[in-house]
């Protein structure tokens, strides 16, 4: 059976490895991937862009860290302008073939890709859980297989457009719309959800016939290269897709502000939208940004405490916090306030921590030694500010096996007795930590998990079906799910109001995004 490649030995093993390894460091690297440097005694993956369908390799690299561990494991290339002039040039000279095939042409090799990805479910699962420290059960049934559910669902979407035509009969005119691809598609993914996101984005965008360039996470890049390998395979032709690895400040800017790149779609932070904003206003790029969320969960005191206490300690917690759409205030109705806040403690104690690979964890270690951190610091702040932590960090012990010690690993907690102007109220943690605190009246709830700037995800909890429609149409969010969290249906726009983007992805929006529409006027 054919691999991806991913040979990053450990062991016995690795030890041999960076013997032999050792012996041929100054030469210089030429396969992707299986040749590897020297750091003490490891051998280190080592990956290389993708441009013009080869592998080129890059003047320096990026040090990646496994998550579970804190060590080094990988070296990602540290690409920069020169690198991106490369891309759109293989991006510009591919656009006029791939445009010009059929939406059925194109829909087939996105199903070959779907498919060729299906068959390295299992390897890219174990690369990403290394990668982004998730637990291998979450990249085994989430991560990947969205990723291939993302090119099968644009394979077909793909095909079912149409466009508008309306007649004016009186002056003899009938007038329609046809929609053709943008261009060359700037692509930048986050770290949360590494090969989920950035399939999320090739898939449209090629779809529609335009070619990318894609600039995954620089903490989580090694799915996106594995990716790579199968694209040939799959009859993507070269220049189609084109992925340049880096950081944002460099290599993300120069695709940005790269004048032969019309479009942007960003997955990310709000600081870095408004940098993306700043460095397209020139040139007036299409921009798509679909940033953080500080979700509220509203529980009624009529919500069925079995389903909601599952599902919201799921969604507070999932992907160790780490996903836009994670709950972080959680607003429950006085009369079942110390009933749902016992329970639902009592439910997160049972959410284990523990290393990617083990089968009973429900949550991993955090993305990087910074970000945990970060996380953690929101937790000392609130305690500063006379907030009761009722589980988790500083509260209860973590217990790791020696080799995981220096892991970015933490507990989920919860957080009660707390302002709504505290900044773990208002900020997005992003990490496993949520808040708790009780509310009277509907009108009260709605205005105080409407007053954070962010705008994306609210869950609402009730078994009146009135009073669900009348929350769900006055909460500030682009997305509602009521008894229930993260049910996706990728035909609907999915994205967040106020700071939590501009645009919505899915199957009309992303289409509609990935192509430039023309109104044509015909007088008979
Ligand atoms: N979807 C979401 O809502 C996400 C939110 N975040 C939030 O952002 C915080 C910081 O995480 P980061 O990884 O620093 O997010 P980020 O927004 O900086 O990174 C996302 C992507 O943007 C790129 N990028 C960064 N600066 C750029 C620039 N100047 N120009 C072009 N591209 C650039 C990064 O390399 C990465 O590929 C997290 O703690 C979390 O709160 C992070 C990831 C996803
Ligand atoms: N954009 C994010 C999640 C999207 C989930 C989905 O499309 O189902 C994020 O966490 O950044």
């Amino acid at each position: 059976m054919r691999t991806l490649g991913l040979e990053v030995r450990t062991g016995l093993t690795q030890g041999r490895e960076a013997c032999r390894e050792s012996q041929r460091e100054q030469l210089p690297r030429r396969k992707a991937g299986v040749v590897s440097t020297m750091a003490g005694t490891k051998a280190l993956l080592t990956l290389e862009n993708f441009i013009n369908g080869k592998f080129v390799p890059c003047n320096s690299y990026i040090d990646s860290y496994d998550p579970s561990t804190g060590d080094v494991y990988c070296r990602v290339p540290n690409s920069g302008e020169e690198e991106i002039e490369a891309a759109v040039e293989a991006a510009r000279a591919a656009f006029p073939g791939w445009s010009a095939r059929s939406p059925q042409e194109r829909s087939q090799v996105l199903h070959r890709l779907a498919d060729l990805l299906e068959q390295s479910l299992e390897e890219l699962a174990q690369a990403e859980s290394r990668d982004q420290g998730k637990t291998i059960t979450l990249a085994r049934t989430m991560d990947i297989p969205r990723s291939v559910q993302n090119f099968r669902f644009f394979a077909s979407s793909i095909l079912h457009h149409t466009s508008e035509c309306t007649q004016m009969d009186h002056v003899g005119c009938l007038h329609y719309t046809v929609r053709a691809p943008v261009g060359i598609a700037g692509l930048i993914s986050p770290w949360n959800l590494p090969l989920y996101l950035l399939t999320w984005k090739v898939a449209p965008a090629i779809a529609a016939g335009n070619t990318v360039i894609a600039k995954p996470s620089e903490l989580t890049s090694v799915t996106a290269w594995m990716m790579c390998k199968l694209l040939e395979r799959a009859g993507v032709p070269p220049g189609v897709v084109n992925i340049v690895f880096g950081t944002g400040p460099r290599v993300g800017e120069a695709l940005v502000s790269h004048p032969e790149v019309p479009l942007i779609s960003f997955t990310g932070s709000q600081p870095t939208a408004e940098r993306i904003t700043q460095l397209s206003a020139p040139h007036c790029k299409k921009l798509s940004l679909e940033l953080g969320g500080k979700n509220p969960a509203i529980i009624f005191e009529d919500a069925n405490l079995e389903e909601c206490i599952p599902t919201t300690v799921k969604s507070s917690f999932a992907n160790q916090g780490e996903i836009c759409l994670c709950t972080s205030r959680i607003f429950v109705q006085k009369s079942i306030y110390s009933e749902f806040l016992e329970k639902f403690v009592e439910a997160t104690r049972m959410w284990k921590v523990g290393i990617p690979s083990d089968p009973s964890a429900s949550m991993g270690a955090l993305i990087s030694k910074a970000h945990l951190e970060k996380v953690r610091s929101y937790i000392k702040k609130a305690r500063t500010e006379g907030a009761r932590i009722l589980c988790g960090e500083g509260v209860d012990t973590l217990s790791l096996p020696p080799r995981n010690q220096a892991g970015y690993f933490m507990l989920p907690t919860v957080i009660t007795d707390i302002k709504d102007d505290s900044c773990c109220m208002k900020e997005e943690i992003f990490g496993p930590v949520t808040c708790v605190v009780p509310f009277d009246s509907e009108e009260e709830v709605i205005q105080r998990a409407n007053s954070v700037k962010y705008g994306l995800a609210a869950t609402v909890w009730s078994s009146n079906v009135g009073r669900i429609h009348r929350v769900a149409k006055k909460l500030q969010t682009g997305l509602v799910w009521t008894n229930c969290w993260l049910i996706r249906e990728l035909n609907l726009p999915f994205g967040g109001m106020k700071s939590s983007g501009v645009g919505r992805e899915g199957a009309k929006d992303s289409y509609e995004f990935f192509t430039e529409i023309k109104t044509i006027t015909i007088k008979h």
